[in-house]
């Protein structure tokens, strides 16, 4: 039996409608069994059918939110997930130095489902220099790694090339995840003496928002858990699968995953 008494803590931007961001972050912690925490980011105005506004938080507000949890509760595992600025991203990386986070998960969210961009371009280059070195892992999909890595990425060949040149870059572990290429929904691990394929029918449903912000938050709290990285990844594969199975049409978009959850599949 694991010891659920663990903190896990979510750095990322809030998603009113309840499907991505810290909102679906909080509802992964809670459903998995840890303690969530929260440092708000921004505040996007949005819902299944789109983004329709941004508002960045301060640094200075960012910063002292991440200060007062860790002067506080120690996180056993920290989720960064929309990080818009060059600015707050370096603050946040100075910030965190300072704390030496455990089982840090950088998921490097660059553009919405619905086609908004929540990374400015210009902020691409810090987090390239300054968030993905301190990940223990980062889980990018393949929009996001042809960005970070400036290759077209296609086949399963092409994620792990992909893959290992994200490895490169500092994170100890990188989950390329495939849910946009077409076939059946296929994520690889790669780390140093790591390649793992972790492989699931593609599902024909069109509710999936959340979906990247949902698999980070589980491995984060599987790690917190003290599973180990293959452990966390396979278990959080199930646990995405099973959230996309369980959405509903809930709004008139690309619906969100849900986090009802049966807890027993999991130990
Ligand atoms: N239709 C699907 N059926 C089964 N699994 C899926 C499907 N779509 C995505 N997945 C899985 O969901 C997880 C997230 O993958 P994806 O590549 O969609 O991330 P993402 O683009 O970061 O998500 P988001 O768009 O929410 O930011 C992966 O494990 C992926 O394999
Ligand atoms: C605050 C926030 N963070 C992340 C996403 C990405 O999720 P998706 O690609 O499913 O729209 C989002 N839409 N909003």
């Amino acid at each position: 039996m694991k010891n659920y008494k663990v903190a896990t803590l979510t750095i990322a931007g809030s998603d009113c409608s309840g499907g991505a961001g810290i909102q679906a972050d909080l509802k992964t912690f809670s459903a998995i069994g840890t303690y969530g925490m929260s440092v708000i980011t921004a505040i996007t105005a949005q819902n299944t059918q789109g983004v329709f506004e941004v508002e960045e938080l301060s640094k200075n507000i960012i910063k002292k939110q991440i200060e007062v949890v860790f002067d506080d509760i120690e996180p056993s595992a920290v989720k960064i997930g929309m990080v818009s600025s060059p600015e707050i991203i370096l603050e946040i990386a100075n910030t965190l130095k300072k704390y030496d986070p455990k089982n840090l998960v950088v998921d490097p969210v660059m553009m919405s489902k619905s086609g908004y961009s929540l990374l400015r371009p210009e902020a691409k280059e810090n987090m390239i220099k300054y968030l993905i070195p301190m990940a223990y892992i980062v889980t990018p999909n393949v929009p996001e790694a042809q960005e970070i890595t400036g290759m077209k990425i296609e086949t399963l060949e092409d994620m792990k090339i992909a893959g290992q040149k994200i490895l490169e870059m500092g994170p100890k572990h990188v989950l390329m995840k495939g849910g946009h290429l077409k076939g059946d929904a296929i994520d690889v691990l790669i780390g140093k003496d790591i390649f793992e394929v972790y492989e699931s029918k593609r599902l024909d449903r069109k509710n999936t928002h959340g979906t990247g912000c949902t698999i980070s938050s589980s491995i984060a709290s599987h790690l917190a858990l003290g599973y180990g990285i293959k452990e966390s990844v396979a278990l959080s594969k199930i646990y995405i699968t099973e959230a996309i199975k369980n959405s509903f049409d809930i709004g008139h978009g690309v619906g969100p995953v849900h986090h009802f959850y049966k807890f027993d599949k999991l130990k």
